[in-house]
C-alpha cells in the first residue's frame, strides 16, 4: 500500500522485471532449478479499466525505452498488444487475466501476478484473489496492490502466507477543499467552479483540470455549458471527454500532449479516470461526489445503473489524479462532514451484479459448487443460485451442474453469457451472419447520436428533431436487434461498399446521426468475434460457418433471438410464491401475455412486461409479448429488446410448454 501517484503501477512491474533478471543472469548454485524457472516467467500486471491497461504499459515502454507490443506490452478485451515470448511485463485488464486462468488454471506462464487497484473490489480482481491460493504459491507470487486497501480483508483471506509493506510519502502536495454547503445541482457546481478555475488562475502557467462526473449524459451536458459560457474565450483551451463508451481513439485523446496553440485542457471523465492513470499536467481536480454503478435486483432479475455517492477511498483516488507532476488542488463539490459521512469503501461488485458470466467462468475454472467457492466476500447464496438457474435455462450447465459443452463453448466468447448462447444457436436458425453483427453492436454502444443528449429544444427544425427523422429510417417495430442490423448493413452497403458521390463514411454518418466511430469498432468486434467463431485459420476455433446467412428472411433471426432471450427471461420469473401479485408489478421487466398467462414450467404464473424499445421509445404492439433486458427507472440502459411473437413460442422454445 502506497500513495496515489507514488510509482506502484508504473515501478513496482519494472523493479520486479529487474530483480528477475539479476537472480536469471546470477550462478544459479544457490537456487533450485524449478524456483529458478519462475523468475524466467513474465509478470502480469492486472488493471480493472482497460484505459489504465494500455495508458500505464504505455508508459513503462516509453521509460524503459522499448516499442510497445515487445518486452512491454497490454491486453485488453478484443486488443492485444503484447508477443508471447518477447513480452515480460504484461499489462492486462483483470477479466482478460481471469479468462486466461479458465485455460491454464494454474497461470503457469507467469512468476509474478501484480492485481492493481484492489481496492475497487472489482468482480474480476475479487475473483482472481479468491484464485490466488491455489496458484501453487510460492511459484507464483502475488502482490496485491492499492493507495486505499483495505488490507485486514485480504490479510484475513490469506493468513499464512500474506505480508504487507506500506510506503509513505508522495511526490507533491495536494490540497482538498470543501463546499460550505449542500450543493443539489452538480452539473452548475461543476461549471461555476471549472470556470473560476479557468478565469482566476494564469492560463499560460499550464495547469490542466480534471473534473469527476457520474455518466457519458452529464459529461456531455457539461461540455455543452462550457463550450456556451466560455465563448470567445475559448481559445487556447481544449475541451476532452472521457467515458467507458467512447471508442478507444478518442479516450486517447485526453491523454494526447496539448496541440499547438493550446495552454489548457479541460478533462470530464467518469470514475474511468479515478484509478492508475496519470493525465500529464493535471492541476486541479474538480470532485462532483458522484459515480454511477451497476446495481442488480434479485427479486426481479434487472441490472441497471444508478447514481450513488462514492467512498471515501475513491474520493482519495480522484483527489490522487492531481499532485502527479506538480502540487495541486482538489475541490470537492460536497461538505466536509458530506465527506465523513461517506463510506470507507465500495461495496464489491460482486454484491451487486448479475453472476452468471462469473459463474461460467468459474465453472470453465474448474469450480464445481459455485456455492461453496472461497471467495473474498461472498455473494449471497439466492443470487449465486439465480445466475446457476439463468447458465441452466441457457443449456450452459447440466443438471448435474457440470458444465455442458455447450457451456464449455460459451466460455470462449468474452461477451455476455446470453450473447455467447445466441451466437452459439445462430447455425440452427441459419443466422450466424445477422446475429454476429447484432451481437457486435451491442458491444460498440451508443450507435445511434443524439445531439443534446436527446433533451433540449425539440422544435421541428432542431437538429434533435432532425436526428429524429434520420434514427426513424433504420427502426424496425420488431426490436432493437432488428434495428442495430438495419443501421450496420446501411452502413456496410451505402458507405463502405458504394460510397455515394455526397462523401464515404464519414458524411453518411453525419447525415445519418450515426457515430462512425462506433460502427468501426462493431466491425472491429464482429471481426474478432468471427475468428472465435469461425475453424478455417488454425482450427482452434468453434468450427462455425460464419457466412451463413438468413437474407431477407429476417423471421429465422428474430426467432433465434426470441429462443434466447426467452429462456433467459424465463429462468427469472418468480416462483409461485413470488408471483402471487401476478401481472401488476408495473416494469419490473418480467413476461407476461397480451391475451393470457401460461403456466410455467418453473411454477407461478407470470407477470408483468413493459413494451419498450431503447433505441426509439415505447412501441407496444398487440399480441406479442416483449421482453426487456435492463431497465432502469430514469434512464434507461437497455442492451437488447426483441419482440417475441406469441405463435412462436413453442416452436423456440418447446421444452418450456410441456
Ligand atoms: N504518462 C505519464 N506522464 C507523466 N508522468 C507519469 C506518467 N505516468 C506516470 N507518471 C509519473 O510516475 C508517477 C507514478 O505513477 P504510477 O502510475 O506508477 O503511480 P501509482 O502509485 O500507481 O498511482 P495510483 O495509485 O494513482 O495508481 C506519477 O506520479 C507521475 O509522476
Amino acid at each position: 500500500m502506497a500513495e496515489t501517484g507514488s510509482g506502484k503501477s508504473t515501478q513496482i512491474p519494472a523493479y520486479l522485471e529487474e530483480g528477475n533478471k539479476k537472480i536469471r543472469s546470477s550462478s544459479s548454485s544457490t537456487i533450485n532449478s524449478s524456483t529458478l524457472s519462475s523468475y524466467a516467467r513474465s509478470i502480469c500486471v492486472t488493471q480493472p479499466r482497460r484505459v489504465a491497461a494500455i495508458t500505464v504499459a504505455t508508459r513503462v515502454a516509453q521509460e524503459r525505452g522499448c516499442v510497445l507490443g515487445t518486452t512491454v506490452g497490454y491486453r485488453v478485451r478484443f486488443d492485444d498488444c503484447s508477443h508471447p515470448r518477447k513480452t515480460k511485463i504484461l499489462y492486462a485488464t483483470d477479466g482478460m487475466l481471469l479468462r486466461e486462468a479458465m485455460g491454464d488454471p494454474l497461470l503457469s506462464r507467469y512468476g509474478v501476478v501484480v492485481l492493481d487497484e484492489s481496492h475497487e473490489r472489482s468482480l474480476q480482481t475479487d475473483i482472481l484473489v479468491s484464485k490466488a491460493e491455489e496458484w501453487k504459491l510460492p511459484r507464483l507470487k502475488v502482490v496485491v496492490m492499492s493507495a486505499t486497501l483495505q488490507i485486514s480483508t485480504f490479510q484475513s483471506f490469506f493468513p499464512e502466507s500474506c505480508s504487507t509493506i506500506q510506503i509513505p510519502g508522495r511526490l507533491f502536495p495536494v490540497q482538498s477543499v470543501y463546499t460550505t454547503d449542500y450543493q443539489d445541482d452538480y452539473i452548475d457546481s461543476a461549471l461555476s467552479t471549472a470556470l473560476q478555475i479557468h478565469y482566476e488562475t494564469d492560463i499560460e502557467d499550464g495547469g490542466d483540470i480534471l473534473v469527476f462526473l457520474p455518466g457519458q449524459e452529464e459529461i456531455e451536458d457539461l461540455n455543452q455549458l462550457l463550450k456556451r459560457h466560455l465563448e470567445e474565450d475559448q481559445k487556447g483551451v481544449m475541451i476532452c471527454v472521457l467515458y467507458a463508451a467512447l471508442p478507444p481513439e478518442v479516450q486517447m485523446l485526453a491523454f494526447a500532449p496539448k496541440p499547438k496553440g493550446c495552454s489548457r485542457k479541460i478533462i470530464l471523465a467518469t470514475n474511468i479516470a479515478e484509478t492508475s492513470v496519470t493525465l500529464d499536467g493535471i492541476r486541479y481536480v474538480v470532485d462532483c461526489g458522484k459515480h454511477k454503478i451497476r446495481d442488480f435486483s434479485n427479486s426481479t432479475g434487472m441490472e441497471s445503473l444508478t447514481v450513488q455517492d462514492i467512498s471515501k477511498a475513491q474520493a482519495a483516488q480522484r483527489m490522487g489524479r492531481a499532485g502527479r507532476v506538480s502540487a495541486g488542488i482538489c475541490f470537492r463539490l460536497y461538505t466536509e462532514d458530506a465527506f465523513d459521512s461517506m463510506a470507507e469503501t465500495a461495496v464489491p461488485e460482486i454484491s451487486r451484479v448479475n453472476l452468471a458470466q462469473v459463474i461460467l467462468m468459474l465453472k470453465g475454472m474448474g469450480v464445481f459448487d459455485p456455492l461453496q467457492f472461497d471467495y473474498l466476500t461472498k455473494p449471497s447464496a439466492a443470487s449465486i443460485r439465480r445466475a446457476c438457474q439463468n447458465l441452466f435455462a441457457l443449456g450452459a450447465l447440466t443438471e448435474n451442474m457440470e458444465l455442458s459443452n455447450h457451456g464449455k463453448k460459451m466460455a470462449r466468447l468474452p461477451v455476455d453469457p446470453i450473447y455467447a448462447h445466441l451466437l452459439l444457436h445462430s447455425p440452427k436458425y441459419g443466422c450466424t451472419h445477422e446475429m454476429l453483427t447484432a451481437v457486435a453492436m451491442l458491444s460498440a454502444e451508443n450507435v445511434l447520436f443524439r445531439p443534446g443528449g436527446g433533451g433540449g429544444d425539440q422544435g421541428s427544425g432542431s437538429l434533435t428533431h432532425k436526428a429524429a427523422q434520420a434514427h426513424r429510417r433504420f427502426a424496425s417495430w420488431e426490436g432493437d436487434l432488428p434495428t442495430l442490423l438495419n443501421i450496420y448493413e446501411s452502413w456496410r452497403k451505402e458507405a463502405i461498399y458504394a460510397p455515394t458521390k455526397r462523401g464515404g463514411s464519414k458524411s453518411w454518418c453525419a447525415r445519418n446521426f450515426v457515430s462512425g466511430r462506433s460502427l468501426a469498432r462493431a466491425y472491429s468486434v464482429r471481426q474478432q468475434l468471427s475468428t472465435i467463431c469461425n475453424n478455417s485459420l488454425d482450427k482452434s476455433g468453434l468450427g462455425m460457418d460464419v457466412s451463413v446467412s438468413c437474407g431477407e428472411d429476417t423471421v429465422s433471426f428474430l426467432k433465434c433471438a426470441c429462443a434466447g432471450l426467452f429462456l433467459q427471461a424465463a429462468a427469472r420469473m418468480p416462483s409461485t410464491n413470488e408471483a402471487s401479485d401476478g401481472g401488476k408489478r408495473g416494469n419490473s421487466g418480467r413476461l407476461y401475455s397480451s391475451r393470457g398467462r401460461y403456466k410455467t414450467k418453473v411454477g407461478g404464473e407470470v407477470a408483468s412486461i413493459h413494451p419498450t424499445s431503447t433505441l426509439f421509445g415505447r412501441n407496444p404492439a398487440p399480441k406479442t409479448l416483449v421482453y426487456t433486458e435492463l431497465l432502469v427507472t430514469k434512464k434507461t440502459y437497455l442492451r437488447g429488446v426483441t419482440q417475441i411473437r406469441e405463435e412462436w413460442l413453442v416452436e423456440v422454445a418447446p421444452d418450456f410448454f410441456k
